[in-house]
């Protein structure tokens, strides 16, 4: 049995990866903690930690995973360049996946991605939109951001020289160097993602539209079977599934 700790209990997510471990017959649900718990006493004796929560938390709870040699599944978004270094560097110490969409629909689009991206490389605009329910408090999100990283990586561009975060006003015409991402929040939409490559006389569009978040729940769990053959370092869900083979 892989002993599982859950992080962000109370969470959406976190609600979600209770039931999906308590329904598995490989997996026992060795704490679930909320913001105060004790982390540490918590954490004691789990294999693996799954983290939900806040990029502040989930780096103070992995501190704890590396010290302990409790395994991470980090599927929190909102993480800057500093705090994904902090990251790596635990991964030295215990093993890591960390992934901004564990659905596995998501990551085959990403291949995808990456196909039409090399076989578009000329004449093509490349917009990204993604649309989230209104408690979602990073934008773009964290997949909308790697959807981008996979496309411009393709084409061999600099993301953050390349991409423009919505527009306003007078904005010119647009530069056929740039990957565009606009972010709707409303309601209670699960996670929709498209990825417009928009020529003369042919629009391409790739999607994924999520309708329940038992997907990440699961593909987490995928995550944690992988992790318990690992030792230490940072993985993806493309190793969880193969896809980096
Ligand atoms: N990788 C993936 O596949 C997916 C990633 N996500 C990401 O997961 C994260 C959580 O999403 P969601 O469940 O919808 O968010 P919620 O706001 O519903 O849940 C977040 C949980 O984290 C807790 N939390 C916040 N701050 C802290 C803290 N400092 N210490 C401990 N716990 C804390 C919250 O507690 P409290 O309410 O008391 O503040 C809450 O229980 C987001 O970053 C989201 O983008 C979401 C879905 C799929
Ligand atoms: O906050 C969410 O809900 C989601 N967040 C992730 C992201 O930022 O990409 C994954 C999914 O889209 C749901």
């Amino acid at each position: 049995m892989l002993k599982i700790a859950v992080m962000g209990a109370s969470g959406r997510m976190g609600k979600m990866l209770i039931e999906a471990v308590q329904a598995a017959d490989d997996c026992a649900l060795h704490i679930a903690l909320d913001k105060g718990d004790d982390v540490r006493a918590g954490l004691a004796g789990a294999d693996v930690m799954i983290d939900f929560t806040r990029p502040e938390a989930t780096l103070a709870h992995l501190a704890v995973c590396a010290d302990l040699g409790v395994k991470a599944v980090i599927g929190t978004t909102g993480f800057d360049e500093t705090q994904k270094a902090e990251i790596a560097r635990f991964a030295e110490r215990t093993a890591v996946v960390f992934a901004p969409n564990m659905s596995v629909g998501v990551n085959v689009v990403l291949k995808l991605l990456d196909l039409a991206a090399r076989a578009m490389n000329e004449g093509f605009d490349i917009e990204i939109v993604e649309a989230h329910h209104r408690m979602k408090v990073d934008a773009p999100s964290g997949t909308a951001l790697q959807m981008g990283q996979v496309v411009a990586d393709a084409l061999g561009r600099d993301l953050k020289a390349c991409a423009v975060y919505g527009r306003e006003g007078v904005t010119g015409v647009r530069d056929p160097s740039t990957i565009g991402f606009a972010t709707v929040r409303g309601g209670d939409i699960i996670g929709d993602h498209t990825v417009l490559f928009a020529g003369m006389g042919e629009r391409i569009e790739i999607s994924h539209k999520a309708s329940n978040r038992t997907i990440y729940a699961q593909g987490s769990l995928r995550a944690a079977r992988f992790l318990a053959g690992q030792r230490v370092g940072l993985f993806g869900m493309n190793d969880v599934l193969g896809f980096a083979r």
